[in-house]
């Protein structure tokens, strides 16, 4: 045997991790990042850093349901039938005052909706169910129907008590929290700080957007994907642009970035060609290695590290697999860097609608289409759903998750689901 032949290719050994074991070991080191307070109307899509106790009941008075007449419920229980009583009107509540006279049997008051119920009152009776009348200069409601106490009273606390738990801690916040936290007076909210992504990608094969196609060569489509994966999830990207397939020059850059930024992430070259170069950055310092192969398709070449505290997340460059590979390790990243309670996609159960004949050694994550059914969730998989497939993509709703089978699945399988952000196609 010749010395080359006996030299071990690093290139080549790799340990494939289980997905979960790649999270586990990529979230383990997301530290969560400083608080900062920002006004109520930007927080929309922020994750709440201190949970919210009640300051004070919610409603914080009795407050009318109807507009109509506070009285007490005890005058008006001998109504109906032909019986009237009539009412000396005492008040005119509008909403935003507090009435300084008690109702007192045989008095009511005239009250609006969202007014506070005055004192004596036990009950509102609507607008539309009594008359008035003028007697020596009195006005009084004529009511001619009874009416229980309680009715058209909200009363305080309803909602919350104070001291309740409002919201949690790490809990997103979005139209319904801000209502809640614009009721209690919050104009100012703490979060954690949005972690500053870099992103870049390597090929030499890459060209901007804006530039004509060339032989050979393709538009880099994955950064501008990444840039929006990122917003989406709540970070802030840095676009550090595209660089051809040198050490150098990555060597560099990723210096560059990981001395910058929260958290970076490449695409392409972490397979094992010989121009992979971000693979060979990654193996140069193995120390620092979190895994380089995960047991999943697409994305099995993922690979992540940590350097003096900061991640980086080195995505392929085959379009499906940078997707899937987000979605499955920067997103929760980029969560729990943001102090989010629940930084992963959520999974569903739905009905697979196609045969999905592929047989798999891995875990896949197939893209899909979500339906509804006669009330059933039925998801259709994509037909074209290779990791070097990116048209599919912007088809699909969520991503099924197929374990390792000797066989494919058939129609009608219960499958779990990754749900993706946003609306269902249908
Ligand atoms: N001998 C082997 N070859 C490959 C293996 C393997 O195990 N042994 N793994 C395959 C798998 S799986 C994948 S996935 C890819 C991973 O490739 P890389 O991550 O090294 O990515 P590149 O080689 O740079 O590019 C792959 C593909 O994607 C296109 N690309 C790259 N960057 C972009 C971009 N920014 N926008 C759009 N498209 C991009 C690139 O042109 C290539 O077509 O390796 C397999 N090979
Ligand atoms: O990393 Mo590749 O996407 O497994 O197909
Ligand atoms: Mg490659």
């Amino acid at each position: 045997m010749n010395g080359n032949q006996e030299s071990v290719d690093h290139k080549f050994q790799r340990r494939a991790l289980q997905v979960s074991e790649a999270q586990a070991r990529i979230t383990e080191v997301a530290n969560v990042l400083e608080f900062e307070d920002v006004p109520l109307n930007q927080s929309c899509g922020r994750y709440l850093a201190e949970r919210v106790i009640a300051p004070h009941p919610f409603p914080a008075f009795n407050r009318s349901g109807m507009d109509g007449f506070a009285l007490q419920a005890a005058d008006i229980k001998n109504c109906g039938n032909g019986n009237r009583v009539w009412l000396e009107i005492v008040d005119n509540i509008p909403c935003g005052a507090v009435s300084t006279v008690e109702i007192t049997t045989g008095t009511a008051a005239r009250i609006m909706t969202g007014a506070q119920v005055p004192e004596g009152a036990d009950t509102v009776v609507m607008l539309e169910v009594t008359e008035t009348r003028v007697t020596a200069g009195i006005t009084y409601v004529g009511i001619s129907k009874k009416q229980d106490a309680k009715r058209n009273i909200t009363p305080r606390g309803q909602e919350l008590s104070q001291g309740d738990l409002v919201l949690p801690a790490g809990g997103m916040i979005s139209a319904g929290e801000i209502a809640v936290l614009a009721a209690f007076g919050m104009d100012m909210v703490k979060v954690h700080r949005r972690p500053k992504v870099g992103i870049f990608a390597t090929g030499t094969e890459l060209l901007e957007v804006h530039e004509p196609l060339q032989p050979g060569k393709i538009r880099n489509s994955n950064s501008p994907m990444l840039e929006a994966l990122v917003r989406e999830t709540g970070g802030e990207p840095i676009m550090l642009g595209a660089i051809v397939d040198d050490l150098e020059l990555a060597r560099g850059k990723l210096k560059l970035a990981m001395e910058n930024y929260d958290f970076v992430i490449t695409t392409g070259g972490v397979s094992v060609g010989d121009y992979d170069i971000m693979g060979d950055l990654v193996r140069e310092q193995s120390g620092d290695m979190l895994f380089n192969k995960v047991t999943m398709r697409p994305g099995s070449v993922t690979t992540a590290a940590v350097r003096e505290g900061k991640l980086l997340l080195a995505l392929s460059g085959n379009p499906g697999a940078c997707f899937v590979g987000f979605q499955l390790f920067a997103r929760p990243v980029i969560g729990l860097m943001q102090g989010a309670a629940q930084p992963f996609l959520p999974e569903w159960t739905a009905t697979l609608g196609a045969d999905y004949p592929k047989v798999n050694n891995y875990t896949r994550f197939v893209r899909a289409r979500l339906e509804i059914r006669e009330g059933s969730l039925y998801a259709f998989p994509a037909t074209l759903d290779e990791s070097s497939v990116m048209v599919t993509i912007k088809d699909s709703d969520c991503l099924i998750i197929v374990p390792p089978e000797e066989r494919g699945l058939t129609a009608g399988a219960k499958v779990t689901v990754l749900k993706l952000p946003g609306e269902i196609r249908g």
